[in-house]
């Protein structure tokens, strides 16, 4: 597929890079690796597409990101396939990406609507104050492999909803599902260089954005270590910054816990994506006395969990997306076994880039795998003994993006919940996201907020107006 500048397909000259289906090694289709050269053409074509945009009323945008929702959903399952096969998620879980990609169009084309300012009591009677909320312009969006739509509807849809043009560069690994949103926008009536897609050398195409003055804001999905450089690289040019990186989260099951939901949300929280997602459980941490019991049930729900391509039916675990994601799982049960750890599930790497949901057990804080994120298929369960010491742990970490907490007790569950130093808390829910609540993580989890009225602030600069007659 060719790439989208200013509303043309371009790039077919350029050298073309092979996009892999992880679950079969085979080549799904070619992309073209743009640089330098294509990034400037973008971010020419967004901040010409700036002027004429912003100036339209948020309604007429609202009826182009409406018709734009419409047609994702008309194709939301032949989007799905494409999904499945660059990234490897089950298609039952690509068809779900697909319709929470969509929830934030829909939902920021409503909100757009309403960016209201604010009239403030002057301090002179023959003055007025006014506060107006303006889009900062041009936006540049870098995105990662995991969720090849959700990741770019969550940073376009409110960028456009409030009048910004956007310059979006896809990870390389998973292109294709950017591509066709972006031509099912165009399709929708989004005009030329509103949004532009860029694929190919991502540093010397994200340097080129972070040197442009017109880039007013850059946002980012993707390992802390590039969000730190890109941290650094938006200074240049004093750009607004969204950063939403790794997280390591821990997953506390209380005594008094159901654990039938324990279980359930647990598996759900843990292996979907086969546990690529930043706010995955990626540690277990669950009350002593019925760690045997939690354990059991766990590890049996986690073998009937079935391993496969994701095209084919009843798929619960597709293949990691690269043999470093394969490898960093292995290193992690490695450590965690050779410290004393029992597997209780899975365990192995199957033929290519498929590894098992694996559960272990008798894991203490020592290893890896309690120390930095898996991004992968394994659970690491702990015990604790009190609540002071479950939060103590649970905050031992650079990390602080979501958090889930188990438990029947009200009391417990709001102490937990605001002790917790993450931006997100589960309680009795291991899938919390959802396009209207905000979305982001404290520390070194990242900075701002996507979802919610919180993500459309990202986009905007705040203009203060006072006017004396
Ligand atoms: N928070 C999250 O949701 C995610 C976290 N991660 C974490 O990061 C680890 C590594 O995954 P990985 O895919 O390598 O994540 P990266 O952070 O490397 O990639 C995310 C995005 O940044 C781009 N990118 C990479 N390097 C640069 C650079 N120097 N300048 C500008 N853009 C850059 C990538 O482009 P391209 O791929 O085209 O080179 C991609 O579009 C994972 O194992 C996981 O721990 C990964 C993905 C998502
Ligand atoms: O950053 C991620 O890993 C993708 C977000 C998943 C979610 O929205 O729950």
């Amino acid at each position: 597929m060719e790439m989208l500048i200013n509303g043309k397909w371009v790039g077919e000259d350029l050298d073309q890079r092979d996009v892999v289906n992880p679950a079969t090694g085979e080549t799904v289709d070619v992309i073209p690796v743009g640089g330098k050269k294509e990034a400037k053409e973008a971010v020419d074509a967004a901040y010409a597409a700036f002027e004429e945009w912003s100036a339209r009323t948020a309604i007429e945008r609202s009826e182009i990101l409406m018709r734009w929702y419409e047609l994702i959903k008309e194709h939301q399952d032949e989007i799905a396939e494409l999904m499945t096969t660059e990234q490897g998620k089950p298609l039952k879980e690509a068809k779900g990406e697909v319709g929470y990609a969509n929830s934030f169009i829909q939902w920021y084309a409503e909100e757009g609507k309403r960016l209201y300012g604010e009239t403030i009591p002057a301090s002179a009677p023959n003055k007025r104050l006014f506060v107006q909320r303006q889009p900062v312009g041009v936006i540049a969006a870098v995105t990662p492999w995991n969720f090849p739509a959700a990741m770019i509807t969550r940073k376009v849809a409110p960028a456009l909803a409030v009048g910004c043009t956007a310059v979006i560069k896809p990870a390389n690994q998973t292109p294709l599902t950017a591509l066709r949103l972006a031509e099912l926008a165009v399709e929708a009536g989004v005009p030329d260089g509103v949004i532009n897609v860029v694929t190919g050398n991502s540093s010397e195409i994200v340097d080129a954005w972070q040197e442009d003055e017109r880039v007013r804001k850059l946002t980012f999905t993707g390992s802390t270590e590039v969000g730190k450089h890109l941290m650094k690289g938006a200074a240049q040019t004093m750009k607004k910054i969204s950063l939403e990186l790794g997280g390591h989260a821990p997953l506390i099951v209380m005594e008094d816990a159901d654990l039938d939901v324990a279980v359930t949300q647990a598996v759900a929280s843990k292996y979907r994506n086969a546990g690529q997602t930043c706010v995955c459980a990626n540690r277990l941490y669950v009350a002593e006395s019925i760690s045997e019991e939690f354990t059991e049930r766990f590890a049996k729900a986690v073998r009937e969990l079935k391993i496969g391509n994701g095209l084919e039916d009843n798929i619960d675990i597709g293949p990691l997306i690269d043999e470093d994601a394969a490898e960093k799982v292995n290193e992690h049960i490695k450590d965690a076994t050779s410290k004393g750890g029992s597997i209780a599930a899975g365990g192995q790497r199957r033929g290519g880039l498929f590894f098992e949901p694996t559960v272990i057990s008798g894991v203490t804080d020592d290893m890896l795998c309690m120390q930095e994120e898996t991004f992968g298929p394994l659970a690491p369960i702990a015990t604790f003994k009190t609540e002071e010491e479950a939060i103590k742990r649970a905050n031992n970490s650079p990390y602080g993006l979501a958090a889930y907490v188990f438990t029947r007790d009200i009391g417990k569950a709001i102490r937990l919940s605001e002790k917790l130093e993450f931006g997100i808390v589960g309680i009795n829910d291991g899938v919390p996201s959802v396009a209207q609540a905000p979305f982001g993580g404290w520390k070194e989890s990242g900075i701002g907020r996507e979802g919610g009225h919180y993500g459309m602030d990202e986009y905007v600069e705040v203009k203060y107006i006072s006017v004396a007659f």
